[in-house]
């Protein structure tokens, strides 16, 4: 199945004090470590927000909000506008470690979503018509880890889009609260640990602050973080 993924990297930084897409490890800028971990996965990688022409020389999609100032939710909002695929990744820019291993994973379970769908459909034109059994496609499938679940190392199906508007406009720009209303499947525990062959603790690892910045080079140069 084809996936595009959207790097959401606007936002203001103000923790960080610095453009965390920007910043670099090991020897790349985070969003070059992202779109290196994405292209073998991806049939199109969009880099949603933030100023174009700090994102040009990438050489990927660049996607302006439409909602500007309205936070994540309006990132994955343009991301998903611009995706022509069924389902789409969504990746924070400050997540250093997201790799391969975890991507494939949540496009392994996005394709099974949608054969289950498929199924579903085809149940239901068996039936009499208009009977749909009650079946509810999933719409989304996050990292979860024993903390929080991680709306920013997701894949999302596009039907999402409409509700996800609906709550831009309505100003309602929790992006928790908005996930806690789809249909929704987790990626946790130990199976991020092995789909990632990363410990649990790096999969989900985001950078606000630079102390978050030092800690993720510090993995880094331990030679820990190497997948
Ligand atoms: N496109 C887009 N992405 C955003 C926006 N706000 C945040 N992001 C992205 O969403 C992810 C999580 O961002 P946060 O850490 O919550 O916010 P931030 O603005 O980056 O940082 P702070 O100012 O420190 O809160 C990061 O990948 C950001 O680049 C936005 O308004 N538009």
């Amino acid at each position: 199945m084809n996936i595009t993924a959207i790097i959401l990297a606007g936002g203001r930084s103000s923790r960080m004090g610095s453009n965390k897409a920007l910043l670099e490890l090991g020897g790349l800028t985070v969003l070059e470590r992202l779109i290196r971990e994405l292209e073998p996965i991806a049939s199109r990688i969009v880099i949603a927000g933030g100023e174009r022409a700090a994102y040009e020389r990438f050489g990927q999609v660049v996607v302006t909000d439409r909602y500007p100032g309205a936070g994540p939710l309006a990132g994955l909002h343009a991301g998903l506008e611009s995706s022509t695929t069924r389902w789409s990744l969504a990746v924070a820019c400050d997540t250093p470690f997201a790799n391969r291993g975890l991507f494939r994973a949540l496009l392994e379970r996005a394709e099974a979503a949608e054969e289950a769908a498929a199924r579903a459909v085809d149940r239901a034109s068996d039936l009499a018509a208009g009977a749909s059994g009650g079946f509810a496609p999933t719409e989304a499938i996050l990292a979860r880890t024993q903390e929080r679940a991680h709306p920013l190392l997701a894949a999302y199906r596009r039907s999402v889009l409409p509700g996800l508007e609906a709550r831009l406009r309505e100003g309602r720009l929790k992006m928790t609260a908005w996930t806690e209303t789809l249909c929704t499947e987790y990626i946790e525990g130990e199976a991020l640990a092995n789909a990632s062959g990363l410990p649990l603790e790096w999969c989900t690892f985001n950078m606000n602050k630079p102390e978050d910045y030092e800690l993720a080079r510090s993995w880094l140069e331990s030679g820990r973080s190497e997948g």
